[in-house]
């Protein structure tokens, strides 16, 4: 049977199980601490920050950019992969640059994420100040705008699309349910991986046979389905039209962040993080070098903020 304690408070939720359920190995191994190739090198390297040439310099671009939209992916981006979704937290070292670029004027940082908004606030303390597009697109928080909640017929679509995968995923070993407002997803990562392509086999014939106009998205062991085919390309190109911002930085490091490293334009920068094919100019090992990377880039546009108010 598949474990399901609710774990948010208040809200539908499902966490997964606890002791042993996964495959031996598997847990913790998706984080990659690595230092990766040229970051720390001399050869190559980017002044004091240690970067590789390229990203150092595409950042210092950036930094003199007059509005400057960072947008960051959550999971394995900010906060390192982990079995329980609701363990997960942002490095503090990223929290840290987040906080000091904020501070800059003319500098916005979002988060955007496939986490419904609820979850993201509840793991990130300050959200609430930062502009978000979460739910892959589905939701966002800019300023006083934000999506509208879903409609009766959307909730009762959501509600038989949980029960069809709640059935499906209740004879899998490790499997889980992660409901969200509009969807919800199939968690695998402590399942027998044997297991798997008969339960997403299973979830998609219902799919097809009880609402096939669901969206699909795939990502590191999860398999998702929403009633929006919004993406996160959809949010950056939303964040740029309200912050109006010239140029723009984006981080992630899973399939769902190949629709914002696509909706980026000439002179934005991409920083795919970890492995994996991808459409972004730059990559870095893991969370840990983002971290590296958000300082490097806090401290640039601070110097230029500074430089703009001495020579007025
Ligand atoms: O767009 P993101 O912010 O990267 O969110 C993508 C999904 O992240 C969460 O799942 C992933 O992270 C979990 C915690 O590290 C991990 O256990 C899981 O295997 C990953 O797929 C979240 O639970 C999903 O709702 C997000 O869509």
């Amino acid at each position: 049977m598949v474990n399901r304690i609710p774990y948010r408070a208040g809200t539908l939720g499902r966490r997964p199980p606890r002791g042993g359920a996964g495959p031996p190995g598997r847990r913790g191994a998706a984080v990659t601490t690595r230092r990766p190739a040229g970051l720390g090198e001399s050869a190559g390297a980017s002044g004091d920050t240690g970067l590789p040439a390229a990203l150092g310099d595409h950042l210092e671009r950036l930094a003199a950019e007059p509005r400057l939209l960072v947008a960051l992916d959550f999971d394995g981006t900010l906060a390192p992969i982990v079995d329980d979704p609701m363990s997960a937290r942002a490095l503090p070292e990223s929290v840290a640059a987040i906080d000091e670029l904020r501070a800059i004027p003319d500098t916005f940082v979002a988060l955007v994420s496939g986490r419904d908004l609820a979850s993201l606030d509840q793991l990130y303390p300050g959200s609430t100040s930062l502009l978000a597009v979460a739910s892959h697109g589905g939701e966002y928080r800019l300023g006083e705008h934000s999506a509208s909640e879903p409609t009766e017929g959307e909730r009762a679509r959501v509600a038989a699309l949980i029960a069809a995968l709640e059935r499906a995923a209740a004879s899998v070993e490790g499997a889980w349910i992660e409901p969200k407002p509009l969807g919800a997803a199939i968690h695998t990562r402590l399942a027998d991986p044997n297991t798997v392509p008969a339960l997403h086999g299973a979830a998609r014939a219902w799919i097809r046979h009880s609402d096939p106009d669901l969206s699909e998205r795939t990502g590191k062991d999860i398999l998702e389905f929403s009633i929006l085919a919004a993406t996160k390309g959809d949010g950056i190109a939303r964040l740029r039209a309200h912050t109006a911002a010239g140029s723009v930085f984006y981080a992630g490091d899973d399939v769902t962040d190949e629709d914002a490293f696509a909706a980026l334009e000439s002179g934005d920068l991409g920083l795919k993080c970890g492995p994996g094919e991808t459409r972004a100019e730059h990559r870095v090992a893991g969370p840990e070098e983002v971290a590296a990377v958000l300082r490097a880039l806090a401290r640039a546009r601070a110097r230029w903020a500074y430089a703009k108010t001495v020579t007025k």
